[in-house]
């Protein structure tokens, strides 16, 4: 299976037909006030941008410790693929999520050292996908979107029962050695391929998929059929 590439925070048509174009298998909707990435539900925007990406590529709506009533107002406008939980969601919120909507779940976690590994089996018994985000710098207004990255060598043999993506600081120029080194099933990415906070540049998305697709290509052609620790056949079960 390919690597998945997921291009977040797109608030404009021309910024998300320029990810649909250069073949972005996942584009996310940010619905959190804070964000300069944010979506307003109040504008027919949601709805729009998931009209014109609907088919084309998997629709992700982010939240953040999102209560059921916005969610249910998210889901009843975009009509999103997928939910991304990117706050303080416990697993049971998670599963919880999960059941009443009817949807995938992501859910973020942050990464900071070896500790914050511990958390991932339980969200992996209750989430169709693990995110591992950097955990946000102290005085971040934002849990994610910050631009940082972790250090990926805390990954190395982790055994996960889930697909999951790389995400925290991925950009245009790192993003080959990223997926050289982890060997993510996905990777998602949000400030790297803005020119300013919440701007989205079309030629650093362009370049961003290139970049990544070609190391996914290199690293395919040169794999010895061994694979990753966390990519064990258990992955591709779905949280009952
Ligand atoms: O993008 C945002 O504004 C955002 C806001 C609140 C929570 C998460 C957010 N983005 C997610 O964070 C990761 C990492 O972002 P970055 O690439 O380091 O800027 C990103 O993959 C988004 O899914």
């Amino acid at each position: 299976m390919s690597l998945e590439i997921k291009i977040c925070g797109l608030s404009t048509p021309e910024t998300l037909d320029a990810a649909l174009g250069a073949g972005a298998d996942m584009v996310g909707m940010v619905f959190f006030t804070p964000s300069p990435r944010h979506v307003d539900l109040a504008t027919a925007t949601a709805a729009a941008l998931a009209a014109r990406a609907r088919g084309r590529a998997q629709i992700v709506a982010l939240t953040v410790d999102a209560d059921d009533a916005t969610l249910a107002a998210i889901v009843d406008a975009a009509r999103p693929d997928m939910l991304q939980l990117h706050g303080k969601e416990s697993p049971e919120r998670v599963a919880a999520v999960r059941a009443r909507f009817g949807l995938p779940v992501m859910k973020a976690i942050g990464i900071a050292t070896a500790a914050d590994l511990a958390r991932l089996s339980a969200y992996a018994d209750v989430a169709d996908r693990l995110l591992l985000d950097a955990k946000p710098p102290k005085g971040a207004l934002l849990p994610g979107g910050n631009g940082v990255p972790f250090d990926w060598n805390l990954l190395a043999g982790l055994d996960l029962t889930r697909p999951f993506m790389l995400s925290g600081g991925l950009d245009p120029d790192n993003v080959g050695e990223a997926v050289r080194r982890v060997r993510p099933p996905g990777i998602d990415v949000s400030s790297g391929v803005e020119r300013a906070p919440g701007i989205k540049d079309p030629a650093r998305i362009a370049a961003f998929l290139r970049a990544a697709r070609a190391a996914d290509a290199t690293e395919s052609e040169h794999s010895t059929g061994d694979k990753p620790a966390h990519t064990s056949s258990a992955r591709e079960t779905s949280p009952s």
